[in-house]
């Protein structure tokens, strides 16, 4: 039978195999499979794979890059399009060579920017490609992985604490499922969630028997039957209003802001001249193309490109680190964090458990704990191998006694698996001493459980734990007669004793920690062990500890106390999942951009909640699935890396902005200025846009150059202010110089109107392209900060164009003449004599930012990113 639905993102025409979140919520979980032709086992692959040619993969975009799209959003410019216009109309009423030279340099133009944002959307959709993310689907019965778009309505789906849930599903069955749904609603409160048909029709808020894709699971798990993919789900229906372009990042808000300003100003500036043009009474046609011409030299065109190109270059230096990011903009929030969460095992240590010692209660060396431990365990030894169970179980078996224990003589009827929450795991085993429930887990779990004197065996944890020592607890009780367990049967239990392991500190750690420090990132240990362990492991790792706070008491604090308590603590210890990503979460509500690196189940929540989630390539499905950040090797120090490559990206794109405030807005306001002076056109329209392209053509390479130790110490962040004021400091500075040398040029040396033209040409690309030497350092003089390779190249090669130009063949048809060599030695000390001015005058303007960056405009990441974001894991190429 087919399950039509009229709903529909695709204009109302009906889509088979699909089902209404809303109705199948109102019905039973049993017509609902019956709707779908599915059941409890799923639908067969053959199946699946009919139902996907039919309703298309569960993806809410494509992240393909159309060529075709990049070299659109290049030609979609007003300015542009006048500018062609008038060339035109210039070629047909017989200024040729003006024309052609015009339409040649703007297709170099276009070009440029083309092939430096294609680049870029490149890097950014191969980073998707390489990314997949998983889900558990039933198909016939056996469970198994699979990519989250190739579910279809009708696939059984597993769902587990951290998970975002792959597609709208109407539940089969749940134990304790909660679901944060922040995501669709805003709202933050968990929804309990279970698979019985609500009692009224609700919204989708309360659609408490589905779950909605894109939502994260905060608690148990369940089974559900997919009834919506796609566009077809309540997510796919934002996510497509949301467009396909990622809203900005803070960067691009900045220069959205610094491009309209430099817009208005062009405008305002082109007007001027167009009349002063015309009441001078110029040609007409001269005064369009000289104006426009203005126009787009002020323009910033490459400003768009240049932040995903320098994104793109970030992931690049960092994949070479082994650091995998899963979007461009996740290195910029890299570069912004100022909190770092972390766990403990394999983070600060090394997560290489090992048995230390089996002891009995009053501490003398033991083998039953040992044995019980193996028992109460969750891993699984095939000959050879070791699957299932934590690290911890794993590492039981992996000691040199296990071997030598009796397990082979017990038998197991049931158990309860370990839990982050309850901390601890049971079992229930025949064995020589009848029928035994054995639990084992975190001491005092255990010991709030155990009846007898238990002092003595306080005593040998106490000595364990302040030692550093991993330490858990094992107890047992006869249970004649039970043949299923629960956690409620873990009462008055006889404590066994204790399992000590160690868990070294990372030689590494100590050096990243103190990176770390250096770059102004706070960090935090958030683990679910005790709080001594915590505590030794930090001072052995030289991590200063300032307080440490228990998971209790986390829960008497409300939310409006708890950034003070997080700013006073290093430690929190022996917190549950939802702790760690209500911590995450609080401390972003604070305004401080959070980082949280872990990689068990229990991190997911957390990882989902930060600004940046960091997990590790070795970590647990859903901890990888939820990371926005992947480290190939799990070690801190290249986090600091990470942390390092985002504020560099920043540092570079404001020399790119420091840079057209300055120089180059300053030499095209002065060529403006002039026209209004001088009896000839101070350069030709075609001479303005050769400049601006060798001007663009020096600065592709800033995405690569070096940045100063300084201006990574701490996150940077817009600050407009600072702009302004470089821009009212540099630009008339740069425009009385400009007139300066128009003085020496017509009055000193007598130029005619070519050699004018020439003189400023080359004086003109020679300043706003060197002048990035001096103003992309405080370092004063600027010689002593070493820009990058390429960037000394690219810089090097526009001049020398420029410089060789009227000495070309092609002089002539540019309007340009060979220079006397009188007139190059002026020109040469011109521009040193500039330099050296932005060089005394920019110590005192970046003295003045040091101070008060730090109050600097903030712009938060919008819901509608995290949106986009989440969005990102349903996309097909
Ligand atoms: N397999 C297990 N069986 C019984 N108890 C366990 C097991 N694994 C861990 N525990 C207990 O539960 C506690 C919490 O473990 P959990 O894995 O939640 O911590 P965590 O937050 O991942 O720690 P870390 O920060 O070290 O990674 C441990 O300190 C230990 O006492
Ligand atoms: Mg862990």
């Amino acid at each position: 039978m087919i399950a039509t639905d009229s709903d529909t993102a695709s204009g109302g025409r009906p889509q088979p195999w699909s089902l209404d979140v809303q109705r199948s919520a109102a019905m039973s979980a049993a017509d609902v499979l019956s709707v779908l032709d599915s059941g409890r086992d799923g639908i067969g692959d053959a199946e699946a794979d009919r139902r996907r040619a039919i309703v298309g993969p569960n993806a809410v975009r494509t992240h393909r890059v159309s060529g075709w799209a990049v070299l659109v959003r290049q030609l979609r410019s007003a300015l542009l399009a006048l500018l062609l216009v008038a060339a035109t109309v210039s070629f047909l009423v017989g200024q040729r060579t003006d024309a052609v030279v015009i339409g040649v340099i703007m297709a170099i133009s276009v070009g440029l920017g083309f092939l430096n944002e294609y680049r870029a959307e490149r890097a950014g959709a191969a980073l998707h490609d390489r990314i997949r993310h998983r889900a558990v689907v039933v198909r016939s019965g056996q469970a198994r992985e699979a990519d989250v778009t190739e579910l279809v309505p009708g696939d059984v789906v597993r769902l587990e604490l951290g998970q975002i849930v792959p597609a709208d599903l109407r539940l089969l069955e749940t134990t304790g499922l909660t679901c944060d749904e922040a995501m669709l609603t805003g709202e933050s409160v968990p929804v309990h969630k279970s698979a019985d048909v609500p009692a009224a029709e609700s919204g989708l808020g309360e659609l408490s028997s589905c779950v909605l894709m894109g939502t994260v699971v905060r608690a148990g798990s369940a089974t559900g039957v997919v009834v919506a993919t796609g566009p077809r789900t309540a997510f796919g229906r934002i996510a497509v209003g949301l467009g396909r372009r990622h809203p900005p990042t803070e960067f691009q808000v900045g220069l959205a802001r610094f491009s309209t300003l430099l817009a208005r100003v062009a405008a305002v500036l082109t007007t001027m001249i167009f009349v002063i043009n015309l009441t001078l009474h110029r040609p007409i046609l001269d005064a369009i193309l000289f104006s426009l011409a203005i126009a787009v030299g002020i323009t910033p065109q490459l400003l768009p490109a240049i932040v995903t190109t320098s994104l793109a270059t970030g992931t690049r230096r960092l994949a070479r680190r082994r650091v995998l990011v899963k979007c461009l903009v996740c290195v910029e929030d890299l570069g912004n964090i100022e909190v770092l969460f972390t766990d403990k095992t394999g983070t600060l240590t090394a997560g290489a458990l090992a048995l230390e010692e089996s002891l009995a209660v009053d501490g003398r060396p033991a083998q039953l704990p040992l044995l019980y431990g193996l028992l109460a365990n969750e891993a699984t030894v095939s000959p050879g191998a070791l699957a299932g169970g934590n690290a911890l179980d794993q590492a039981l078996w992996r000691s040199p006694d296990a071997a030598a224990q009796p397990v082979a003589d017990y038998q197991r009827w049931d158990s309860v698996p370990f839990d982050h929450e309850r901390r601890r795991t049971s079992v229930l085993v025949d064995g020589p001493d009848g029928r035994t429930l054995i639990v084992k887990g975190a001491p005092e779990e255990i010991l709030a459980r155990c009846q007898g004197e238990l002092d003595p065996a306080r005593k040998v944890l106490d000595q364990k734990l302040t030692a550093g020592g991993r330490v858990i607890a094992v107890a047992a009780r006869p249970a004649p007669g039970a043949s299923t367990i629960g956690p409620d049967d873990e009462h008055d239990l006889t404590l066994v004793g204790v399992l000590v392991l160690s868990d070294p500190p990372k030689s590494e750690a100590a050096e990243a920690l103190a990176r770390l420090a250096q770059l102004g990132v706070a960090v935090k240990v958030v683990t679910g062990d005790h709080p001594a362990v915590a505590g030794h492991v930090c001072r052995q790792v030289g991590l200063p500890v300032a307080g440490v706070v228990a998971g209790r008491q986390l829960a008497g604090i409300d939310d409006d106390a708890l950034p003070a308590l997080i700013a006073a603590t290093t430690v929190f210890a022996r917190v549950s999942p939802e702790d760690k990503a209500r911590l995450v979460r609080v401390q972003r509500l604070a305004g401080r951009d959070v980082a949280f690196l872990g990689d068990g189940v229990n991190d997911a929540l957390a990882l989902h909640s930060a600004d940046v989630g960091v997990s590790v390539d070795s970590g647990a499905d859903v901890a990888r699935d939820a990371a926005d950040v992947l480290l190939l090797d799990k070690d801190l120090g290249v986090l600091a890396d990470g942390v390092t490559e985002g504020r560099r990206i920043f540092a570079n794109t404001v020399k790119y902005v420091l840079m057209g405030t300055s120089s180059n807005f300053g030499n095209m306001f002065s060529a403006a200025g002039a026209s209004a002076f001088l009896p000839f056109l101070p350069m030709l329209p075609g001479q303005i846009l050769l400049n601006n392209l060798l001007y663009d053509v020096s600065q592709i390479a800033i995405p690569t150059d070096r940045v100063d130790p300084e201006q990574l110490a701490r996150p940077a962040h817009w600050d407009l202010r600072e702009i302004r004021r470089f821009m009212l400091t540099f630009g008339p500075l740069s425009s009385i110089f400009d007139f300066l040398t128009f003085a020496i040029l017509l009055s000193v040396l007598h130029a005619g109107a070519t050699e004018f033209r020439t003189g400023w040409f080359v004086e003109s690309v020679a300043t706003q392209t060197l002048i990035v030497f001096v103003i992309r350092t405080h370092a004063s003089p600027f010689w002593r900060s070493r820009p990058s390779l390429a960037l000394v190249l690219s810089a090097a090669a526009a001049v020398t164009v420029a410089w060789s130009i009227p000495y070309s063949p092609l002089a002539g048809a540019l309007g340009f003449t060979a220079l006397p060599p009188v007139f190059l030695g002026v020109v040469v000390v011109l521009v040193a004599v500039y330099l050296a001015l932005v060089e005394t005058t920019k110590r005192s303007l970046f003295a003045a930012s040091d101070l008060r960056s730090t109050t600097a405009q903030r712009v938060r990441p919008s819901h509608e990113r995290r949106q986009h974001r989440r969005a990102a894991r349903f996309t097909t190429r």
